[in-house]
């Protein structure tokens, strides 16, 4: 069935591995019953998961993230509940449940992938109208769209989106896949400025080259080789290439940019798990939303990583320490 599923505390305990004289993350989340009742919690970040590959599929790639989430779900809700992270923080608000069609074609596939959009807007919509932070975790880089959409409509705003990605999505409007999330939104008006860190050489086709480079001030790349080449840090670049975005902000994080993640087009060059925690630990940028995408904990062609699931997980604490800072003991300058 086509639904957002809530969670409720008593669905989610036995994820929980308790120890005694330890609290955990998943002990401290908050929940609620309705959508209706997001203003009541005190929670500034809202989980959400999109447990789906349908539009990996419709993109002709390996298929299998919608294996990510109930695993990273579980690696973060066990991580310790303390003064850096306490989980209170969260409200753990459930996944869209998508039924998976029968006919593989690519138009059904993609007809789906237009469903699982109108799905997604809606809630995050909600969730940003209620001065929160939609922290979603997928699926495929399709759900960009439904993000950017629903942001944009809360906020009132086109959206100005950093996408840290090996891969630019902005193929042609051809039928809704994970490949073409930003050239929708970009074309339905939900996107102002587009920049995308770490774009790989490798993957930027001819004609995307010439589209990037001639045609559009909104779009602005910074490639991983010039990154290799660079005296900078990673972090120091980022920081130069993130300083003028401009508000309202949100931040895509594909896992294919990160060496050996396991994922569709996942690759043995990328960026360093660290060098993503430096840049999501030191941020400052009020960003309404993080995405993280195309991971996978078994992929369909029999490929399986458990470390998929502990990556999220330590990724989105990250972000929300970042943003949210509790105590936390810094080195001496
Ligand atoms: N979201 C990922 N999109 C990539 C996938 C590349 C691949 O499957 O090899 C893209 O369309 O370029």
């Amino acid at each position: 069935m086509d639904r957002l599923k809530i969670y409720s505390r008593g669905e989610v305990f036995p994820l929980i591995n308790q120890r005694t004289g330890e609290v955990k993350l998943g002990e401290k989340v908050q929940f609620i019953s309705s959508l209706a009742n997001l203003d009541q919690s005190p929670a500034k970040f809202v989980l959400l998961g999109i447990p789906e590959d349908i539009g990996v599929r419709a993109n002709l790639g390996t298929g299998g993230t919608q294996t990510a989430w109930l695993p990273a779900l579980k690696a973060l809700l066990n991580m310790q509940s303390n003064s850096f992270f306490s989980g209170e923080e969260v409200l753990l608000l459930g996944h869209i449940d998508v039924s998976v069609p029968t006919d593989n074609s690519l138009t059904v596939l993609r007809n789906k992938v237009t469903v699982i959009d109108g799905l997604v807007y809606p809630i995050i919509e909600k969730i940003i109208k209620a001065r929160k932070i939609p922290i979603v975790i997928g699926g495929g880089h399709n759900n960009a769209l439904g993000i950017i959409w629903g942001a944009s409509l809360a906020l009132n705003s086109k959206m100005n989106v950093v996408n840290i990605d090996a891969h630019a999505d902005l193929r042609t409007a051809e039928g809704r896949h994970s490949g073409n999330a930003f050239t929708y939104a970009l074309q339905n008006g939900f996107l102002a400025e587009y920049r995308i860190f770490g774009l790989q050489q490798n993957y930027v086709s001819a004609d995307l080259l010439k589209y990037v480079n001639n045609n559009n001030a909104n779009i602005k790349v910074l490639y991983y080789e010039a990154l290799l080449k660079s005296e900078r840090s990673i972090r120091k670049n980022w920081e130069a290439f993130v300083r003028d975005l401009p508000n309202p902000c949100g931040l895509e994080l594909d896992l294919d940019s990160i060496a050996n993640v396991l994922s569709s087009a996942g690759s043995p060059s990328g960026f360093n798990l660290s060098d993503i925690r430096s840049i999501l630990l030191s941020n400052d940028k009020k960003f309404h939303y993080l995405h993280i995408c195309e991971g996978a904990a078994e992929l369909a062609d029999g490929r399986q990583d458990p470390a998929t699931a502990k990556t999220i997980a330590i990724l989105v604490s990250d972000f929300i320490k970042a943003l949210h800072p509790h105590t936390s003991q810094q080195p001496e300058a």
